[in-house]
């Protein structure tokens, strides 16, 4: 049986990823930290994918291990050895901690099969593939590199699937919303995988997914989070969300239209479907899930800031981006180390000083500027 070693044994992995490779008749050993996790997966050797629909239909998914990259560095190292794919979903400022485990793994891959592998971070992320080929090579001599070329081949990837916090405790099985996109950039012929979309340029497909699908997401949940509703349906059902978000999807929209050419009717329609999926009463996402980490999401690459710059510098509208970035300035949930140390970053600095060091933007340029007002109107 073909051998899969998949980095993060949690919502995507299991539900998304892991789930596919074990459809297109894959064994997936999980690697992951949580003990738990690890164990009720070599325990049971299987768990259910249920979907977030008024059916409740589940699927079976099998041909499942684990390991524990912590206490079991040999057996990741064994796995690495025999697989076709090693892939990743396990937050993008997790990769450099993996790095080195997985470095150990080519290392003696390379040296003992001579068949290809496949690296492939699923992460929210523009070239997550490439920063983890970084971090991993940071780790490699030069003779292992050089053995690398033709035998070890990173592709990029952009994962879309809404996948919540599981409120199942004790469980394996993980509730994921119906639909799915996972597109993978390779100019290679690889083996196949169910529901693996291959293109020669990911950029427009993951502009298009992380400005859309992440950006109307995060709009949402800050809102919704400032409006205290707890989940994003609930947020939905307020009017002035809803118009808020397709405000900012407007602008995110008239950005890539542009960009890419897209056809405004069909990017309209694509618009409308992800809206219709954040309604998914189902899900039961919360908006503190949502807009975890926002550091991370107020990065200069990320999906508020950069349509944002992108905007202004194609001579386009940013001003409902501005306010998006606002209220995620205004994140301050104590259950979340990012939104702690964001609060504190604001209080301490200010807010230009904030955006500078965390979002690469000038203290005064303009999109600074239209961030503090509409932060101070938000406050009012
Ligand atoms: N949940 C979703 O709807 C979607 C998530 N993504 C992306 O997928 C990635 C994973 O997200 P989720 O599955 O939601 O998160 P998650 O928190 O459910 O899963 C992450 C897993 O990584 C494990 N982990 C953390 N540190 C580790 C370490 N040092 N070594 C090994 N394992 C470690 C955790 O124990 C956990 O099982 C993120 O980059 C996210 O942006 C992308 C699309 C949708
Ligand atoms: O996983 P991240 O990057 O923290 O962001 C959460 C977002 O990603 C998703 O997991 C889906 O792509 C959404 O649920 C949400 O937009």
């Amino acid at each position: 049986m073909k051998q899969t070693v998949h980095f993060g044994a949690g919502n995507i992995g299991r539900g998304f990823i892991g789930a596919l490779f074990s459809q297109s008749g894959y064994h997936v050993t999980f690697v992951d930290i949580a003990d738990q996790v690890i164990n009720m997966l070599n325990e049971k050797k299987q768990y259910q994918v249920k979907l977030a629909t008024d059916k409740h239909e589940s699927m079976t998914i099998d041909n499942v291990s684990g390991l524990n990259n912590m206490t079991q560095d040999n057996e990741v190292i064994e796995a690495i050895k025999h697989a076709t794919y090693l892939t990743t979903a396990i937050g993008p400022n997790i990769l450099p901690r993996i790095a080195p485990l997985i470095a150990k793994g080519l290392t003696e891959r390379v040296n003992s099969n001579a068949e290809k592998l496949y690296v492939i971070a699923c992460e929210n992320q523009i070239s997550a593939t490439d920063l983890l080929k970084g971090y991993i090579f940071e780790h490699l001599d030069e003779e292992t590199t050089s053995k690398l070329a033709d035998k070890v081949f990173f592709f990029n990837s952009a994962v879309d699937r809404i996948v919540p916090i599981q409120n199942n405790q004790g469980s394996l099985d993980v509730l994921v919303e119906p639909y799915y996109e996972w597109v993978v950039e390779t100019r290679e012929t690889i083996p196949s995988i169910e529901g693996m979309t291959i293109v020669s340029d990911l950029a427009p497909f993951i502009e298009r997914k992380l400005f859309t699908v992440n950006t109307g997401h995060a709009v949402i949940a800050y809102l919704g989070y400032l409006k205290n509703k707890s989940t994003i349906d609930q947020a939905l059902a307020d009017e002035e969300i809803v118009k808020q978000v397709q405000a900012t999807l407007g602008e995110t929209g008239a950005y890539l239209i542009k960009q890419y050419g897209l056809n405004q009717d069909e990017h309209q329609q694509y618009i409308n479907k992800i809206i219709n999926r954040f309604k998914n009463p189902y899900l039961n996402d919360g908006v503190t899930r949502v807009g975890r980490s926002p550091l991370r999401k107020l990065g200069p690459n990320d999906r508020l800031v950069r349509p944002a710059t992108e905007a202004k510098k194609a001579g386009l509208g940013f001003t409902n981006l501005a306010k998006a970035i606002a209220s995620a300035l205004l994140f301050d949930y104590q259950g979340d180390e990012e939104a702690v140390k964001l609060q504190a970053l604001i209080k301490d600095n200010g807010i230009p000083a904030m955006l500078k060091e965390v979002s690469g933007l000038d203290e005064n340029s303009e999109i600074t500027r239209e961030i503090v007002n509409q932060y101070n109107a938000i406050k009012k």
